[in-house]
């Protein structure tokens, strides 16, 4: 369609109503319309943002009912074809109207018209780069408010080079307070502070010799002609990063425009990572991607990569949806790891659609891990993804840890109480490293204090009053608080119920092993990584640092911890307890608990000190925990897949949960009942349409919950049931007062 004929403009809105909004082109801006381009309308008596989607020259609207476009944003280069065909695919695939595809994946602040003039001038910022010579002029050209950066720069200019492990911390602390000056609004007063760091010029070490495993990967990932997806399955601390960063030099030498983009399960694992990235690539613009960026950063960030300014863009899920034209190479590191599935508005699995994009420019896409999603390693097995494998650690010396199971019932046995859920062994094994200056990290997936508070004459429990969930307790805030709704309250004096004031704190989180460490180690430097003791922005790279830096002997964690880090002085894992998650319903929960300890299990003994992984148990005959004693992913991997292929679960057949909670479980179940009769009228006998049943939690923030399941050994046939279903779920009378959801590939069941 060329601009000048086109009349009408279709355009995408953020709205639930409808999938595409038409609105004539009014003359003064005829010509400057083109599809991928932000622009307001005028929707009901507001004028909202939308996104043109393509032009037309008639509409079936009535003309008395057409409106006219009302500005069009000339400040951002119009998304591309590629990138619209994406938001199709994820409207289609996951069904949702495009509307609420493509305006969400935006940064919010391009989702805001007001914001669209001062966006132009702004992406230089992105830079972040303090040459040395820029260090002066930063430094006079500080608020006298920001001591530390100050600080900072005076050291930049004191220091002729950096070594890499000073560069890196440097880049990581200047990085974090830059962000801050964003947010306060001194960067853009200041234009001349804003080509701001890098440390880097002064250090540039060169990469390590890669070992034959390594080689053979990178040649594989960088010879690979169109579409190529590959798992590369590497046992961890095997230098699997390192093969990432050789194909990414490879890619961006050959091809001076190309774009890299690398995903990371976790926010805390982008500094290291991105410093370490800055540090390899003194001079390629580097762009990331989380949600923990302050709004303004996102956003320059995100036009950095949507105007092909960055040549790397590294970050969480999100930004599988971000505008890259010129995107040559996919790497997505622990690619089995869940949080690339988005958990609300678009459930999104970013591993997925970064092998859609990859597939959809004809491109490598590299899907990383130690202990690949079963779904992956399903694929690899059929050769539908070509297998790198990395057998051995990278680093001289270093092996894989010797793991060992603490049989907690010989504990009891041996009338050896645990104390705070630490058993003996554990705690002797701690001292010996105290003893010889290494490092202890142990890992407890619970959060608080306790995860609840118990009245010991009368049985009283700590329930939130809005869920079916217990009140955690947190010691140091001295608050009860509800982990799903965010009730808190005072802890109770005595029990609410009898009067009695003998309450106790049942089970353990970090807090109280945080607090018998420090009983049972005064000495010892302790350190507590959790989404509480990081809560404020920069501690968790701060405490990372400490560690890293070997201030710390013994750090405790949830899976804040457990993957991704490259510890080099960590000689011994403790596994607190792996028995809370062996009892679950869900058919992936032992893929999950197999993926979870080996993960922290490979937090040990990476740099040449021999590792030791402890895990305390009831359970030491569990499958999970047999094979992890012999790291033996593949003939668990092997196992699991032929017992899911016997029951007729994923990867051997699709499928799709939906979801419905009303304020009372009868009236979530009355939809969903509704629902299952409408999806039997569509279905043919190739999709199954399970019964609908009450959620494990019922009820969060008092609304009670149901879920059904909906499932098809033909994703062909599951998606077209969908496709006739869902509009017909939206005309249901019984959906008054319920909201409810699809979900398309849940994890989690
Ligand atoms: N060829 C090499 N020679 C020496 N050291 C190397 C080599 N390749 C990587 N290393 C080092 O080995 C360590 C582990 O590498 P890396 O963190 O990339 O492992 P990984 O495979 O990503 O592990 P995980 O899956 O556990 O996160 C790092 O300290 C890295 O610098
Ligand atoms: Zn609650």
């Amino acid at each position: 369609m060329n601009a000048a004929g086109a009349v009408i403009a279709r355009v995408a809105l953020d709205t639930p109503a409808g999938e595409l909004f038409d609105y004539s082109i009014p003359a003064s801006l005829a010509g400057t319309v083109q599809p991928g381009q932000l622009v307001t309308v005028p929707f009901g008596r507001r004028l909202v943002p939308g996104l043109v989607t393509a032009l037309a020259e008639s509409t079936d609207v009535p003309a008395d009912k057409l409106r006219d476009l009302a500005t069009v944003c000339d400040s951002i280069p119009p998304l591309d074809r590629a990138w619209l065909a994406l938001g199709r695919f994820a409207a289609r695939y996951y069904h949702r109207p495009l509307g609420e595809v493509l305006l969400p994946a935006l940064p919010p602040m391009l989702r805001d018209p007001a914001s669209w003039p001062r966006l132009a001038q702004r992406s230089h910022v992105l830079a972040y780069r303090l040459q040395e010579g820029a260090a002066a002029d930063l430094l006079a050209a500080l608020p006298p408010r920001a001591p530390g950066v100050r600080r900072l720069a005076e050291a930049l200019i004191a220091h002729g080079s950096l070594d890499e492990r000073a560069a890196v911390a440097l880049y990581a602390q200047a990085r974090t307070r830059l962000e801050a000056w964003c947010t306060a609004g001194w960067l853009v007063r200041e234009q001349r502070a804003a080509a701001l760091l890098d440390v880097r010029a002064a250090s540039a070490t060169p990469p390590p010799a890669l070992h034959a495993e390594q080689c053979a990967a990178v040649e594989a990932i960088t010879s690979a002609t169109g579409f190529a997806p590959m798992l590369l399955h590497g046992v961890t601390g095997s230098g699997k990063t390192e093969v990432y960063l050789h194909a990414m030099a490879e890619v961006l030498a050959r091809d001076p425009a190309a774009q890299v983009l690398m995903l990371v399960p976790e926010i805390n694992l982008t500094p290291q990572l991105e410093a370490r990235i800055a540090a390899r690539f003194p001079h390629m613009p580097l762009a990331t991607l989380h949600s923990g960026l302050a709004e303004q950063v996102r956003a320059m960030q995100w036009l950095a990569a949507h105007r092909g300014e960055a040549r790397i863009v590294l970050g969480t899920r999100l930004a599988i949806l971000a505008s890259l034209p010129n995107l040559a190479l996919i790497l997505v590191d622990e690619e089995h790891d869940t949080s690339y599935k988005q958990q609300e508005g678009l459930r999104y699995s970013a591993r997925d659609l970064a092998v859609w994009r990859a597939k959809q420019r004809g491109i490598p896409v590299v899907l990383g891990s130690a202990t690949p999603s079963l779904e992956t390693w399903w694929r690899a097995r059929q050769g539908a993804y070509c297998t790198l494998t990395l057998r051995e650690r990278a680093q001289a010396d270093a092996v894989l840890p010797r793991i060992g199971l603490i049989d907690l019932n010989l504990e009891r046995q041996r009338q050896r109480p645990l104390q705070d859920g630490l058993s003996v062994p554990l705690i002797e094994a701690m001292r010996q490293r105290l003893a010889r200056g290494e490092q202890t990290l142990l890992f407890l997936n619970r959060r608080g204090y306790a995860p609840v508070l118990s009245c010991a004459s009368c049985g009283w429990l700590s329930g939130c009053p809005r869920c079916s969930a217990y009140l955690v307790l947190h010691k140091p805030e001295r608050r009860l608080r509800c982990h799903h709704c965010g009730w808190e309250e005072r802890i109770p004096h005595h029990c609410p119920d009898c009067g009695n004031v003998d309450i106790a704190a049942l089970g353990h989180g970090t807090q109280r092993l945080e607090e018998r460490l420090v009983a049972l180690f005064p000495e010892a430097r302790i350190a507590r990584i959790d989404a509480d003791s990081t809560r404020r922005k920069g501690t968790a790279e701060a405490l990372f640092e400490e560690v890293h830096a070997g201030q710390v002997d013994i750090l405790i964690g949830t899976q804040m911890i457990a993957k991704g880090h490259d510890f080099q002085r960590v000689t011994l894992v403790g596994v607190v307890n792996p028995d809370q998650a062996m009892f679950s319903h869900d058919f992936r929960a032992a893929e999950h608990l197999f993926a979870a300890l080996m993960q922290v299990a490979g937090r040990a003994g990476r740099a040449g000190l021999p590792g030791e992984v402890l895990i305390q148990t009831r359970y030491g005959e569990a499958s999970a925990l047999q094979a992890l004693l012999r790291h033996d992913y593949d003939g668990f991997a092997d196992a699991q897949l032929a017992e899911r292929q016997q029951a007729g679960l994923p990867p051997f057949s699709y499928q799709a949960l939906l979801t419905a909670e009303h304020r009372e479980l009868a009236g979530a179940q009355a939809f969903l009942r509704a629902a299952r009769e409408e999806a039997l009228a569509l279905a043919g006998d190739t999709v199954h349409i399970l019964d609908p049943v009450p959620m494990s939690m019922v009820r969060i923030a008092n609304r009670e919950r149901a879920q059904m399941l909906v499932e098809s050994d033909s994703r062909m046939a599951l998606q077209h049931l969908l496709a006739a279903w869902m509009p017909a779920c939206d005309r249901l009378p019984q959906r008054q007062g319920v909201r409810w959801q699809l979900e398309i590939d849940p994890l989690r069941i």
